[in-house]
């Protein structure tokens, strides 16, 4: 497949490696200079730019009928409109806040966890994600992605950053050198505590899984996640 990067930073660059692998073509790579952009040759656009860009790349290539993988985050107020856009055009997206298999197995254990845990009241939630230093998000996309996960099968009402109240589930976010993304889910209580932890080695997980969803999209039509992808039911 011909595949478009907008953005190719750390991300778009083991995109770029692990899509040549499996045979496909990089025919753009879009960055923030870039002044002219030709739709017609892309079978699919993947973007991994920066919240400030995604939304207006997201428009770019559903107005132009180009299949759109989302992996940035920090964007999501404008993500009903990106649905509405889609439907109205006919489009086909995807967005992700984690690509890798891995953590969407973890989002399944923690929607799991979460609904064994939801009448022992005497647990106290805590969330906590780590990442590189030059993260501009904060909490990441996947611990919103976890909090979400949480209060659909809880008795939570809602998520906050450092701080909250009883009802909130609290997340921690912490900025240290190169980490690549750690998430944490703990229950806390005075006798015992459960955690269930995901850890990434590298960006490789998020760059496979990124490479998958573009070669499972084209073809279709329709606002989709990486549940569809990987069939999750
Ligand atoms: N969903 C997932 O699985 C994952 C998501 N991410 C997310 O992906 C995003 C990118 O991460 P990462 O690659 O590490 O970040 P980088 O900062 O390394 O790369 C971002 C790139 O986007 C470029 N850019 C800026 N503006 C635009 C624009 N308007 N159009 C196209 N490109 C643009 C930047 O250019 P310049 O440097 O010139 O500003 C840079 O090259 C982040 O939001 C991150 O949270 C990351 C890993 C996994
Ligand atoms: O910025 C990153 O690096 C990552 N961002 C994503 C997020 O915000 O959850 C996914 C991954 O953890 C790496």
């Amino acid at each position: 497949m011909k595949v478009a990067l907008f953005g190719y930073g750390k991300m778009g660059k083991m995109i770029e490696q692990i899509a040549v692998q499996r045979g496909h073509q990089i025919i753009a790579k879009i960055d923030v200079g870039t002044t002219e952009i030709d739709f017609t040759e892309m079978d699919v656009a993947i973007d991994f730019s920066m919240p400030s860009a995604a939304y207006g790349n997201i428009k770019q290539c559903i107005t132009h009928n180009v299949p759109i993988i989302s992996g940035t985050t920090g964007w999501l107020k404008d993500y009903d409109n990106a649905v509405t856009l889609c439907n109205e055009k006919k489009g086909a997206f995807i967005y992700a806040s984690n690509y890798s298999l891995g953590v969407n197995i973890f989002f399944e254990m923690n929607a799991y966890l979460a609904k064994m845990m939801q009448h022992l009241d005497q647990y106290k939630i805590r969330l906590e994600e780590i990442h590189h230093t030059q993260k501009l998000d904060a909490p990441s996309g996947t611990a919103i992605t976890l909090a979400e996960g949480i209060l659909a099968n809880s008795k939570y009402k809602n998520w906050s950053l450092d701080t909250g109240e009883k009802d909130e589930i609290v997340i921690t976010s912490k900025r240290i050198d190169d980490v690549p993304g750690t998430h944490i889910v703990e229950y806390n209580c005075a006798v015992d505590s459960i955690e269930i932890k995901h850890t990434a080695h590298n960006r490789e997980g998020f760059a496979l899984g990124a490479v998958i969803a573009a070669e499972w999209i084209i073809g279709k039509t329709g606002v989709f996640t990486m549940r569809d992808v990987l069939n999750l039911g």
